[in-house]
């Protein structure tokens, strides 16, 4: 993996929710950066502030103060035509839910982003080809999500998010709902788009399996950043797995205690 320059730069990132009287302070001043080519994870327990940081990101929320720049640009202070071009687009969404339409097909899921940012049909269809080849989900482009196990709902929804080559990928709990089998496989997939492509994807987790397949785990509680784990140069995948439940046990007691 070559890892370049900085991609993402997350700078005292805050996000309140609620008014005066009722304030909670999701984000108490986050900062990091994503270099090019990282597969980073997000962990920390439930209400840490995962899903509002991945959100701020991703330009879903505003945040009450601080900056995200993506390749330089300061995208939390887009109005909505940047942010039009920028969704989809140089951003890559994958949810916990899969967020398909239940009314279009696998290929008519996948092709979605590009009916709003545009691409030829036959460039088009090369690239559903490639994806649908590398995630293995050819015999279920033409299924609607219905017809289709959780396993391979989330397989189209990855397609999805990286059918336009966005500059990253960001993924909130991909794996929540998927049994630990289809969980690995999909894993090992976004493992291997990151190595063979060196696309950038950021993943929140609570899930240590899940977390494992990643470069680099940032763990965030009560809206701070707390600590960070990186995986070693040829750090095979098990050992790495074994670090971070040593690490949430010696935080917590135990690794549900912590998550
Ligand atoms: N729309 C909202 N309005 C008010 N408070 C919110 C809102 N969204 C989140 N919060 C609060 O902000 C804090 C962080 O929530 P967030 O969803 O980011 O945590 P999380 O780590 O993703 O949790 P989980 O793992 O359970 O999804 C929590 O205290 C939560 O209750």
């Amino acid at each position: 993996m070559i890892i370049q320059e900085k991609l993402l730069e997350v700078q005292d990132l805050q996000k309140n929710y609620g008014k005066k009287n009722n304030i909670t302070k999701a984000l108490k001043g986050v900062s990091f950066d994503i270099l090019d080519g990282e597969f980073l994870g997000i962990m920390g327990p439930s209400g840490s502030g995962k899903t509002t940081l991945l959100n701020c990101i991703a330009t879903i929320i505003k945040p009450t103060s601080g900056r995200v720049l993506l390749n330089g640009k300061n995208i939390s202070a887009f109005d909505s035509k940047n942010l039009a071009e920028y969704r989809g687009s140089r951003i890559g969404y994958l949810f916990q839910d899969f967020e398909l339409l239940d009314n279009l097909t696998g290929q008519e899921n996948i092709m979605l982003p590009l009916a709003i940012h545009g691409m030829e049909f036959v460039k088009a269809r090369a690239k559903i080809d490639e994806l649908a080849g590398f995630l293995e989900i050819t015999d279920v482009l033409n299924k609607f999500p219905f017809q289709m196990s959780g396993g391979q709902k989330q397989r189209v929804a990855a397609a999805r998010s990286l059918i336009s080559d966005p500059d990253i990928v960001l993924a909130d709990e991909p794996t929540g709902a998927l049994d630990t089998r289809s969980a690995k496989n999909l894993m090992n997939k976004l493992e291997g788009i990151n190595r063979s492509s060196g696309r950038t994807i950021l993943m929140v987790s609570h899930d240590p399996n899940a977390a494992s397949f990643c470069s680099r785990i940032l763990f965030i509680q009560d809206g701070v950043i707390f600590h960070e784990l990186r995986r070693k140069h040829d750090e095979r995948r098990e050992e790495f797995y074994d670090r971070i439940l040593k690490l949430l046990a010696q935080l917590g007691g135990g690794s549900a205690n912590v998550l």
